[in-house]
């Protein structure tokens, strides 16, 4: 094939197959009622590559809601075995008849095209920014970092909530798949925060977006966002399994005996995430009132009720959790500010350089509107916290261990998560907390395991237990 813009009909239900079993499909847990195929535009792969087109899908719920999710396609005339994986069904092409319809995001030839765009963005010579229309998708670029052409695309392997493409070892591109007309918080962040020269983030190199479809006020869908890749970089939540699998092989010594000992790294982290919340409020001034008390303990005690019918182990703790978001009401004004929204050690990033933090795109499975409002930056801490007791409790999962135990092995958790837990939080505040800083992080920390629990139902059902052992101890102890 040659044409580079074919207009294919697409297989409305083999999308609808391929979104909803995707992992970083959003709407799991709701049923479905069909899907809406729609292009946004054509990405050039030049002389060589195949003609790739990207599609928004809209998936319809039963609820009456509906979601946007990206989907770009590699479209080829004979089937390429290796793309089998990445089967997405056949569309209709006016020149070739039915067509293979591959996610692109698998296939390097056709993620050259983003590539071929974000090089060609640019208005002079080495160094400069721009922005560059192909295909009605629009690549914008920022000034700084020359692009290597020569590179070649491969696919990031983890189970992720949008997918990653690299580009050698020189950039990294992040399509994101569920997709809300707006600014997107991943790009506008990143952006803020690398005009700040940020030491914590991956630097923004530009991102792409489109025209969302059937609007003509302008609306814009931000598809993907295209960053320094971080060469030296090792994912935090290994990094702390490491350490306590180093821990776990040494029967006799404590946390802080052994050599993998994750304290000073749990220390680096507090500080981290303290300058980059510094930074924010700088770079971001969110421009909102702070949050009424009793808004902020109803929206969480909200929360919580929708995620009991889908959660029926967590009934059994309600009544606690309600008292520890009922004590946020009794507050002062509660202080907000853009923050991450979803982090946890899988979201940090030690490099040779220190600690970087990435995916500022808020919960997934929120709408845009809440991800992008003000927060108090205690919900990172919280859920940084959350994470020092998800690294031990999932080692012991794989040792066959219930995370509730009382066995030996449960203990020297407790005391992994506890040791690093207090070093972050330590470095993070800079000294003791106020009794009620305490309060509103006790509230998060909840508000986070509730979260959990629902994610974990939805996503793996076989952690739930880690959760539920959290929110079996919360507000359990004066
Ligand atoms: N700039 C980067 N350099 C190297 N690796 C990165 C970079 N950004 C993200 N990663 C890796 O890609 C993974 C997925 O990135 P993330 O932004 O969390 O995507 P998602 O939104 O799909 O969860 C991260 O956990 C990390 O391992
Ligand atoms: O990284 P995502 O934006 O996709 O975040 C979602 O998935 C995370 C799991 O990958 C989930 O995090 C939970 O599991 C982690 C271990 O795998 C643990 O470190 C976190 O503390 C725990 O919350 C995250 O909640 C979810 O939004």
């Amino acid at each position: 094939m040659t044409d580079q813009t074919p207009d294919p009909t697409p297989d409305q239900a083999a999308v609808l197959d391929y979104v909803t079993g995707a992992r970083w499909f959003g709407g799991k847990g709701r049923e479905t009622r069909g899907a809406t195929v729609r292009r946004l535009g054509a990405v050039d792969t030049g002389p060589d590559g195949p003609p790739v087109v990207v599609e928004v899908v809209e998936v319809t719920y039963a609820d009456g809601g509906t979601e946007h999710y990206q989907v770009p396609l590699a479209l080829y005339t004979d089937a390429e075995t290796r793309l089998d994986h990445a089967f997405v069904g056949w569309w209709e092409d006016p020149e070739h008849g039915w067509v293979h319809g591959y996610d692109a995001v698998h296939d390097r030839a056709a993620m050259a095209g983003w590539l071929r765009g974000f090089v060609a963005a640019r208005e002079g010579g080495p160094g400069t920014g721009g922005s560059g229309e192909v295909g009605g998708l629009r690549f914008e670029r920022l000034p700084g970092h020359e692009l290597d052409p020569e590179t070649t695309a491969s696919v990031f392997s983890g189970e992720q909530s949008n997918s990653s493409v690299f580009f050698g070892e020189d950039a990294i591109l992040k399509l994101f798949r569920k997709v809300t007309p707006g600014p997107n918080p991943d790009i506008e962040i990143h952006r803020a925060l690398t005009a700040a020269g940020s030491e914590h983030v991956a630097a923004l190199y530009g991102w792409v977006e489109a025209q969302a479809p059937g609007s003509d006020d302008g609306d814009v869908l931000q598809l993907g966002m295209l960053q320094q890749f971080l060469r030296t970089a090792s994912d935090g939540f290994e990094l702390a399994l490491a350490s306590v699998r180093n821990l776990f092989a040494e029967a006799d010594l404590h946390a802080h005996e052994v050599g993998g000992d994750f304290a000073a790294e749990s220390e680096r982290l507090g500080l981290a995430l303290r300058e980059i919340h510094t930074a924010l409020a700088a770079a971001l001034p969110a421009g909102a009132a702070p949050l009424p008390p009793a808004e902020l303990a109803a929206t969480m005690t909200r929360r919580l009720e929708q995620v009991v019918p889908a959660v029926p182990q967590l009934a059994e703790h309600e009544e606690r959790l309600r008292r520890v978001f009922d004590a946020v009401a009794g507050l002062d004004e509660v202080p907000v500010q853009r923050v991450h929204g979803d982090l946890h050690l899988g979201q940090t990033l030690r490099t040779a350089l220190g600690w970087k933090v990435v995916d500022f795109e808020g919960e997934p499975a929120k709408s845009l509107a809440e991800r992008i409002l003000p927060d108090s930056p205690w919900r990172d801490v919280a859920g940084m916290l959350r994470s020092f007791a998800y690294a031990p409790a999932s080692v012991l999962r794989s040792h066959g261990e219930d995370p509730q135990g009382a066995t030996q092995l449960a203990f020297r958790a407790a005391e992994w998560t506890h040791r690093n837990q207090n070093h972050f939080l330590h470095a993070y505040a800079g000294g003791e907390l106020s009794a009620a800083d305490r309060t509103l992080l006790d509230a998060y920390t909840a508000d986070k395991a509730v979260y959990e629990c629902l994610y974990e139902t939805r996503n793996r059902p076989s952690w739930v237990t880690i959760p539920l052992a959290a929110v079996a101890e919360i507000g359990a102890t004066p």
